[in-house]
Formats: structure tokens, sequence, C-alpha cells
């Protein structure tokens, strides 16, 4: 399967590297944020724009032939840094950040105006995008990983722009579909519940899934 790249870098340059990824993701996502909120009038906007278009010029200087892929480290570990929920390149993912737990995944983030739906509350896609990959990832993380088959949001109650809580566990495994439930929580309650199917497709049954089960990481 094309995108799956496997690679040896050295932990220091992977560090370096990281947090190089990290800080310019981060830079973009106040520009993201910054343009939704602006009311600056039109001479700081072209101004705004020029300088906009030199940075996207520097960083064209060079650049992957397309998307980042999962990149497997011959440490075994894993990066997805162009996901689009925990991708830290990714100036559109929150980013996400997940803890595995024994038992369940949970992460804790903080969506704000670039997240909006209705007036004041998170996009509902977005909150079946964070889901998507909470779920997904949780059943990676328990061994059992798949694609998305299914997924059914049920939302509860208005989710408010601000911090929110997602957690999730493996319901079930039967054969190569892993059944997943999480949530979202905000201000202390339950405000979208969800339940994915997610399935080991043909091309990863066999060799591929021992790769996909043994490697550890972000994505
Ligand atoms: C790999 C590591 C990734 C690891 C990735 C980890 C990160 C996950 C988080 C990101 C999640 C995504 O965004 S994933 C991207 C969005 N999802 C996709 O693009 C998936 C597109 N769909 C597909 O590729 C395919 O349709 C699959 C993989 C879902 C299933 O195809 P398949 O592999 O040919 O499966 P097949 O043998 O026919 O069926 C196996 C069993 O699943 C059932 N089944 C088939 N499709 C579905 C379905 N949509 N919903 C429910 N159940 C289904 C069948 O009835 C059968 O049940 P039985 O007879 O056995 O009972």
């Amino acid at each position: 399967m094309s995108g799956y790249i496997q690679e040896d870098i050295a932990p220091e340059e992977l560090a370096q590297r990281s947090e190089l990824a990290s800080s310019i993701a981060g830079s973009v996502r106040e520009l993201i944020e910054a343009t939704v909120r602006t009311e600056v009038g039109a001479s700081d906007i072209a101004e705004a724009r020029r300088l906009i278009e030199a940075a996207t010029e520097i960083l064209r200087k060079d650049q992957l032939p397309g998307a980042y892929g999962i990149r497997f480290n011959s440490d075994g570990s894993k990066r997805s840094w162009g996901n689009a929920v925990l991708g830290r390149r990714n100036p559109i993912a929150p980013p996400v950040v997940l803890h595995h737990e024994p038992d369940h995944t949970w992460t804790e983030v903080e969506l704000g105006p670039a997240y909006e739906g209705p007036a004041g509350l998170v996009h509902g896609g977005v909150l079946a995008l964070i889901l998507d990959q909470l779920l997904g990832s949780t059943a990676e993380f328990q061994g059992v990983p798949g694609m998305t088959g299914t997924l059914n949001v049920r939302y509860r109650r208005a989710t408010p722009l601000g911090q929110i809580r997602g957690e999730a566990r493996v319901d079930r495994v039967e054969g190569v579909k892993t059944f997943v439930r999480g949530t979202i929580t905000s201000a202390g309650e339950v405000s979208a519940e969800a339940e994915g199917i997610f399935i080991l497709p043909k091309w990863a049954r066999g060799e591929v899934s021992d790769v996909l089960r043994k490697s550890v990481g972000e994505g």
C-alpha cells in the first residue's frame, strides 16, 4: 500500500524535526485563528497577504512530492504528521494528543473559533472527525486496527467551543471487525457518543497487519 514509508532517522534528528514541525504548525494555527477573528481593514489585509505569500514561498523551496503519509522509523516508532486530527505538522489538526491507557484511550483538546459550526458551538463534523480518529486509534493501540467501515455519532447536546474530553474503548472484536465506543464530554457532560466498526482491509491481513500491530506512536 503506497504512502506507508519506512525510514531510519536517529533519535536526536527525529526530536529536532518534531520540534520544527510543531513550531511551524503552531504558528499557522495561530494565523488561522487570527484570520477567523480579524476585523482589520483592506490595507492590513493586503499587507498580511503579502507576508503570508512570502512565507508560503519559503516553505515551497523544499517540499515532499505529495502527502506526508505514515512513516515507520527503525526504532519501531510511527509518525502521521500530516494527519487531519493528530498531525503535528498539520495546522488544520487541533492537534489531538492521544493518551493510551491499558483499557481505554483519552484526549483533552481545546477547540477554538476555527472549529465553529452553530454560533459558539463546535461543528458536528469536527466532532465526528475527532471521534473517528480517537476510536480508530483506540482499536489500533489495542492491537486490532482497521479502517473505518461505519461510524455512528449521536449528538446528545450542543458542545460549546473550548475544552473537550474524548474517551474510547474497544467494545468487542468479531473476526476482522473491531467495535469501538466513545464519547465527547464538555463541561462535565457527555455531548456526543459514537460507535465505530473498524475493519482490517484485505490488503492488510497477514504480514502487513503484524507490522501495523507492532508499530507504536503518533497516529
Ligand atoms: C489497516 C490499518 C489502518 C490503521 C488506521 C488506524 C487509524 C484509524 C483512524 C482513521 C480512520 C479513517 O479515517 S479510515 C478512512 C475512512 N474509511 C475508509 O476509507 C474505508 C473505505 N472502505 C474500505 O476500504 C473497505 O470497504 C473496508 C476496509 C471497510 C472493508 O472492505 P474489505 O476489506 O474488502 O472487507 P470485507 O472482507 O468485504 O468485509 C469484512 C467484514 O466487514 C463487513 N463490512 C464490510 N464493510 C463494512 C462497513 N462499511 N461497515 C460495517 N461492516 C462492513 C463485512 O460484512 C464482513 O463481515 P463478516 O462477513 O466478516 O462478518
